[in-house]
């Protein structure tokens, strides 16, 4: 899928619009607090369900209005849309115009990654933004593994509950006995998807960090001890259980570790460079999404130029350059986009006759396209 009309409707300070973008490249430039944020969240809310800033809903809805619409055409006309009324607290979900309930069937048709100035310090400040990066690769990659997720959360809330309450000790041993058997199928194709990724990864930090692409090992850590089976991990830590009140083992509790000549990543690079390096790990991920072919990924960054200085720019854009993937980007100058621009001037030629990339101008959240993009009201 790739985003051929984007309409919102009382979303945050965004007149209710239509845009129309680039199947490729698109680019949003305005100053602070005109609304380029918010129209990169409406995009990520239909991909995902929830904002990238807010896990209050009702934050979202223009101010003193109840209600908020996103919706999106493709270019094969196909349309998703999704509305929340905050007093009801009703969420419709509509694909093709016939409702649907689960999140789950719009999010297989939209594969929506962002990228914001704040991104690399929470993916490198603990292991939850690296296993909520991890899951939606693998939702968009590992068809058949969504369903053993879905089966495994169930089973992880039974036995956390037979802890948390004391239950008998046969109750428990059968709640983790599938906890384990569950366990140890996901973290063995999750430890498939982590190579992938790993193996995909070079080419992209070779681009955007290439004094330190062949400095870099990452580490897949499955939730247990590497060494151990998990039943006798458990067996040994279940005083620990008891006093936690919750399952301190299991493929829940995986993570994926960055090196850099054998230290934590976060410590030897820049902020500049962990933005580098997010961007290539990202790039990475919206790769493998286009390989299996279900959807065309959609990128979303945000404030491009921050923290990144001209030769980082550039180096951002030739990767952009190798992406099959729908971008779009938001900066608050337009002289920060020149080595975008310049780039798809120069390897694009053979589409001169097409526009390269639509340009808006983002003010007082009115969405102005600069050119050969087309507004409707
Ligand atoms: N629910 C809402 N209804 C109306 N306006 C809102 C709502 N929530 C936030 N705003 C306002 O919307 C404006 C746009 O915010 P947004 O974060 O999209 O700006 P931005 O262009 O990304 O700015 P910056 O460059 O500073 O990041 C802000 O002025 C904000 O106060």
């Amino acid at each position: 899928m790739s985003v051929a009309r984007l309409t919102t409707y009382n979303f945050r300070n965004l007149s209710s619009t239509a845009i129309d973008l680039h199947p490729n490249l698109n680019f949003f430039v305005g100053n602070n607090g005109s609304g380029k944020s918010s129209l990169l969240e409406a995009i990520f809310f239909l991909g995902h369900g929830k904002s990238f800033r807010t896990s209050k809903v009702d934050n979202i809805a223009s101010y003193d209005t109840d209600n908020f619409v996103v919706s999106i055409k493709d270019i094969n006309d196909l349309q998703l849309g999704l509305s929340k009324h905050l007093k009801t607290g009703v969420t419709l979900i509509k694909i093709n115009g016939e409702r649907h309930t689960r999140l789950s069937e719009l999010a297989k048709n939209i594969a929506v990654q962002i990228v914001t100035p704040e991104s690399f310090k929470l993916f490198f400040g603990g292991p939850k933004e690296r296993r909520r990066f991890v899951e939606l690769g693998m939702f968009h990659v590992k068809h058949d593994a969504t369903n053993q997720g879905r089966e495994f959360n169930r089973v992880l809330k039974q036995r956390n509950a037979c802890i948390r309450h004391h239950l008998d000790k046969a109750t428990l041993d059968y709640w983790t006995t599938l906890f384990c058997q569950l366990s140890e199928e996901i973290a063995e194709v999750r430890s498939r998807y982590i190579i992938d990724l790993i193996t995909e990864l070079p080419f992209w930090l070779s681009i955007l960090l290439p004094d330190i692409a062949d400095k870099v090992t990452v580490q897949y850590l499955q939730g247990w001890p590497q060494k151990k089976k998990l039943r006798d991990a458990l067996l040994d830590a279940s005083e620990r259980e008891q006093a936690f009140g919750y399952s301190i083992y299991g493929a829940h509790r995986f993570d994926v570790k960055f090196l850099i000549a054998k230290q934590a990543l976060e410590s030897q690079l820049s902020r500049g460079q962990q933005k580098l390096f997010l961007l290539a790990l990202t790039f990475a991920q919206a790769k493998l999404i286009a390989s299996v072919n279900r959807v065309k990924p959609i990128l979303l960054i945000d404030d491009i130029g921050a923290e990144l200085d001209i030769y980082s720019r550039q180096s951002l854009a030739t990767a952009i350059s190798h992406l099959d993937c729908q971008v779009v980007i938001t900066a608050i100058e337009e002289g920060v986009l020149q080595p975008f621009i310049n780039d798809i001037t120069v390897t694009n030629n053979e589409t001169s006759d097409k526009a390269k990339y639509h340009m808006f101008h983002v003010k007082h959240g009115g969405i102005l396209p600069v050119n050969n993009s087309v507004m409707i009201d």
